[in-house]
């Protein structure tokens, strides 16, 4: 079997209860959907400490606070994941799209209506009930 990719994600709020989305770039695994920021923990790094580094790089967000909010595997034909999703409501900086990627500030009632990758369904269902 494949190595599994452990993943730090963010679910990040505002204070107009907006949640920040980012469009993956094309030529990327899962590209052309939408996601919630995060990337790859490398090796000797916690959870914590990527989540602050990738929302820095990716979004330019500097994340002051984090809450575990769920764990999920899953098995794409092409790649095995482990997402280690956090919640977010604490951070300063304005977002902005650091690779070129689109972001977008959506309103929580609204995330279903995005494309996410197949992993996210139950991140998406955990929210509208319970955020
Ligand atoms: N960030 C993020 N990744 C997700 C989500 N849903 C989902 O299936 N994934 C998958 C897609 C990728 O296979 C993997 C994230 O890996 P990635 O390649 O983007 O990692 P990274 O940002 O560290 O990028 P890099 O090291 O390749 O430059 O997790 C999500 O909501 N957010
Ligand atoms: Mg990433």
């Amino acid at each position: 079997m494949q190595k599994r990719i452990h993943v730090a994600v963010g679910v990040i709020i505002n204070q107009d209860r907006q949640i920040l989305l980012a469009k993956r770039l094309g030529h990327l695994h899962q590209g052309g959907k939408w996601e919630f920021p995060g990337g790859k923990v490398e090796t000797n790094e916690t959870v914590t400490e990527a989540l602050i580094r990738e929302l820095k790089e990716e979004v330019n967000l500097d994340v002051s606070h984090s809450t575990p909010f769920m764990d999920i595997i899953h098995d794409y034909p092409d790649k095995h994941v482990r997402l280690d999703i956090h919640l977010i409501t604490e951070f300063s900086n304005q977002a902005k799209g650091m690779e070129q990627q689109q972001i977008e500030w959506v309103p929580i009632h609204s995330i279903a209506e995005y494309d996410f990758p197949e992993a996210n369904k139950p991140i998406v269902e955990k929210i509208l009930a319970e955020l």
